[in-house]
């Protein structure tokens, strides 16, 4: 693992920009080394943000991305907990991401099939690696230590031949999900968590921190040769006692 940074700040106002500078900087990295960023996303309060601070980028050019999900609720696309429908909404109507460059599930098949048809599609995106290796996956952690569709004590936390997996008993609702394998998630070249509010503090110590017990799926994110960020706001934070950073203004990731 290419060493974990844990990154304070006050508030998402603070965190959002420097998130945003993270997916150029990687994104511009990626095109000039290999002619294409290939990103993934997760759900939850990370699509405000990236809907809100990627678009006021000015000549942010998006044409050579290519845009997976971590993970996918099985939900139809205008349904209010599609991922992607929210993404399309807030973020794919507002840059130039080329349709081509989304890769959705196909949310009409039934959970396994679903999964498969992704893995498919997975493949076709990255035909040399055996995991698809992408540039940057942004993560989120629920207040149980979950990440992607990946939660505590669940089977599919051992998974490591599929590179996409279903779900069909997720405790956090809706409960027919697709998501990515650790696998993948650690074969990534770059991952950010984003982890915000105080309700994320108890677990993102024991995260953080280590704890008694099976790790929690957060913790078992440790990419194989990549960087790992953290980028968290004080009231996440604040039960934390290991050193951490705080970025000056302008700094860069
Ligand atoms: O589709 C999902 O449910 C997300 O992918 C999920 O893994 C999310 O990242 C966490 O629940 C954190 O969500 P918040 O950042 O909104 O707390």
């Amino acid at each position: 693992m290419a060493g974990r940074r844990v990154v304070v700040f006050p508030s998402s106002a603070e965190l959002g920009p420097v998130l945003s500078q993270l997916v150029t900087s990687r994104a511009e990295k990626a095109i000039a080394s290999h002619g294409r960023f290939t990103l993934g996303l997760s759900g939850g309060s990370l699509v405000s943000m990236l809907g809100k601070e990627l678009p006021t980028l000015p000549d942010l050019d998006c044409s050579k991305w290519v845009v997976g999900f971590c993970d996918e609720r099985l939900v139809p696309f205008d349904d209010p907990e599609s991922t992607y429908g929210l993404y399309k909404g807030q973020l794919f109507s507002k840059v130039n991401i080329p349709d081509s460059g989304i890769l959705t599930i196909d949310s009409s098949l039934p959970v396994n099939e679903c999964a498969e048809d992704y893995t498919r599609k997975l493949k076709e995106a990255f035909p040399d690696d055996k995991f698809p290796v992408f540039d940057l996956l942004l993560l989120g952690m629920g207040p149980d230590g979950h990440t992607c569709s990946l939660f505590p004590d669940h089977p599919l936390l051992e998974e490591t031949k599929k590179i996409v997996a279903s779900i069909s008993d997720s405790p956090k609702p809706p409960p027919q999900r697709v998501t990515m394998t650790f696998p993948v998630v650690n074969s990534a070249r770059c991952v950010a968590f984003v982890s915000t509010g105080g309700s994320k503090a108890p677990v993102l110590k024991e995260v953080l921190e280590g704890r008694e017990g099976p790790a929690y799926p957060a913790a078992r994110v440790v990419p194989t040769n990549g960087e790992l960020f953290w980028l968290v706001d004080d009231p996440a934070a604040s039960s934390l006692t290991i050193q951490v950073e705080r970025l000056g203004s302008g700094a860069k990731l």
